[in-house]
């Protein structure tokens, strides 16, 4: 763990980038390409580091790349980020790691390759969360979806209407999110996404209207559409 500024508590921030990008294929992990002029995850900090409500960041990244984090987060002036510290073999350990380093009264998670949030969006997520309790970003899917069985058969057709495919960042206060994070380990459950976890606690979870372009990169194509957003974002 490198603990890199001193910053006061208000809203913290866990970014989460520690995957190995398997679906990516690169030999860099898709966290540390570069868009235009900088690694994909340092455009994702600039997000919260100009924001006014944020605080303080928790960068959680693969163990074997804590120093030269460290580094480029003083290099690209990303002054909020307090530590960066190492993460676990699944996002969600990687998540429970950064919650230890944060104590917040509420959090943000947020995916390290979403470099497209805005900081409208940021706001009407926490906002929301701490109106009702628990807040993630989604968009409404713009296909039909299909519920499919081991051998290809469809097995139902859920409604349209009632699907939403979810984004980051999610907020959270920070004694729910802890105690989801911990049932979730006691119990042996691994989710995707840290709603996942605070729902099973019973905690109701607010959808927030996001917006098509904060994709999480993912596979390569994904980088492709990066550029054109960055670039459309410019204009
Ligand atoms: N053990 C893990 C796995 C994922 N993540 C982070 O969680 C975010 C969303 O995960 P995903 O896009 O699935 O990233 P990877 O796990 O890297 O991708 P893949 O599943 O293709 O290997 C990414 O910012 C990723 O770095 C993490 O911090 N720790
Ligand atoms: C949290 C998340 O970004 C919501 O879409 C996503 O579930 C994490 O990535 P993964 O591809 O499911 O690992």
């Amino acid at each position: 763990m490198v603990t890199v500024n001193e910053a006061g508590p208000a809203i913290g921030v866990i970014v989460v980038a520690a995957g190995r990008g398997t679906r990516m294929g690169t030999k860099e992990s898709k966290q540390y390409l570069k868009l235009q002029d900088k690694p994909i995850v340092i455009h994702t900090l600039e997000v919260f580091e100009r924001h006014p409500l944020i605080s303080e960041i928790v960068l959680v990244t693969g163990e074997q790349d804590v120093d030269r984090c460290a580094v480029w987060v003083g290099e690209y002036g990303i002054t909020k980020c307090v530590k960066v510290i190492p993460g676990g073999a699944e996002r969600q350990h990687s998540v429970h790691r950064g919650l230890l380093h944060i104590s917040t009264p509420w959090i943000l998670v947020h995916d390290g390759v979403r470099p497209f949030v805005t900081e409208s969006q940021v706001t009407s997520c926490y906002e929301a969360a701490v109106k009702h309790g628990a807040s993630i970003l989604a968009v409404p899917v713009k296909d039909t979806v299909k519920q499919v069985d081991g051998e290809g058969w469809v097995t139902a057709t859920p409604d349209r209407r009632s699907l939403w495919a979810i984004q980051t960042p999610q907020a959270f206060r920070r004694s729910d999110l802890l105690m989801a994070h911990e049932q979730a380990e006691q119990e042996g459950f691994i989710g995707t996404d840290d709603s996942m976890l605070v729902e099973r606690l019973g905690v109701p979870v607010l959808v927030v209207e996001g917006s098509y372009s904060n994709i999480k990169i993912t596979t390569p194509e994904d980088l492709d559409y990066a550029e054109w957003i960055r670039k459309k974002k410019e204009l």
